[in-house]
């Protein structure tokens, strides 16, 4: 028995949100909540009862306090994070409203973690794992943490440890040929891809509707399970366990960050459940959840992935 079900590594961060109505450059006000994809999926799946640990390189402060503080409440393991002298990872947003679209603004530069290498962490502990959680985020921020996620994928492949790999682009971090050229060489490795349909177009080069580009994902890189969205028509599931189209229903926003990964934690469920397509359901019912109050990481309890859903399954 391993001792964690998921494990991962990724920048600790602070999300500054400029309230509704008001703009970055003139609000008065900015509220604070931690942040960072791969923690909100640790922090997604430890409320659901599994063993999971986050591991990055944080600086003392407050800051960093309040980050701890919201993932250790939720029951993620923060025991392999380094402590470091230096600054927290910020990004404010600008929630925006029809026409403005929404907007980020990242203040990461010089931080600790931007120069991991995989001696950084302890990974005999980190791959006592069944899965390994990474994304394309930390592995767009520097060629140190590029090289640290990729040798921490085929480590984890080495050591018989599942890969899930989310591509999550951020054009604001790197450019389309980079994250291709960098993530392109993990897939192999990969079990369960998360990859949504203009990241798909964008990084991959494939064309056509949600079920096409999944299926080309898959069969261009032989993944076992492969789950992408397309934020208007809906989810997709293209893997050994068959195909599946998921009807996506409208919800009021509250707030939107946050919510694709926690669409990838429940879905991470099921995987480690062995059934993606029914964890595509339960992602799709902790994504909607995600919308419904602020921060970017999710908070549930085991019951609320009973919650109703008109997520039929179309086809
Ligand atoms: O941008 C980054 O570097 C972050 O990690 C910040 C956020 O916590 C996630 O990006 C939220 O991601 P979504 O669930 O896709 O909204």
């Amino acid at each position: 028995m391993t001792t964690y079900d998921l494990t991962t590594l990724g920048e600790a961060q602070i999300r500054l949100t400029v309230p509704r109505g008001d703009r970055l450059a003139t609000c008065r006000e900015l509220r604070l909540t931690p942040a960072g994809s791969e923690a909100n999926v640790a922090g997604l799946l430890a409320q659901l009862d599994r063993r999971t640990a986050f591991a990055s390189v944080i600086p003392h402060g407050d800051l960093a306090q309040r980050f701890i503080d919201e993932y250790r409440a939720v029951g993620v393991d923060l025991s392999y994070c380094v402590r470091c002298e230096g600054r927290m990872a910020l990004y404010f947003m600008e929630p925006g409203d029809p026409p403005l679209p929404a907007k980020v603004v990242y203040d990461r530069l010089y931080t600790r973690f931007r120069e991991i290498r995989p001696e950084t962490f302890d990974w005999d502990g980190l791959l006592d794992t069944r899965v390994l959680f990474v994304t394309g985020i930390t592995a767009a921020l520097t060629d140190n943490t590029g090289d640290t996620v990729a040798w921490a994928v085929r480590e984890a492949a080495r050591r018989g440890v599942k890969v899930a790999l989310d591509v999550n682009y951020r054009s604001l971090l790197w450019t389309a040929d980079k994250a291709r050229s960098v993530l392109e060489p993990l897939l192999e490795h990969v079990a369960i891809l998360f990859c949504s349909r203009p990241d798909g177009i964008k990084v991959f080069g494939l064309e056509g509707d949600g079920p096409a580009v999944n299926a080309a994902l898959r069969g261009r890189y032989g993944l076992d399970h492969v789950v992408s969205t397309d934020a208007i028509h809906g989810c997709y599931y293209c893997g050994i366990e068959g195909e599946r189209v998921y009807g996506i229903e409208p919800v009021r926003v509250t707030d939107r960050p946050g919510a694709g990964d926690a669409l990838v934690g429940g879905a991470l469920h099921g995987y480690l459940n062995g059934n993606v397509m029914e964890g595509v359901n339960y992602g799709l019912r902790t994504s909607k959840l995600a919308l419904t109050h602020y921060g970017d990481l999710t908070h549930l309890t085991p019951s609320e992935l009973e919650i109703p859903t008109t997520a039929d399954i179309l086809r």
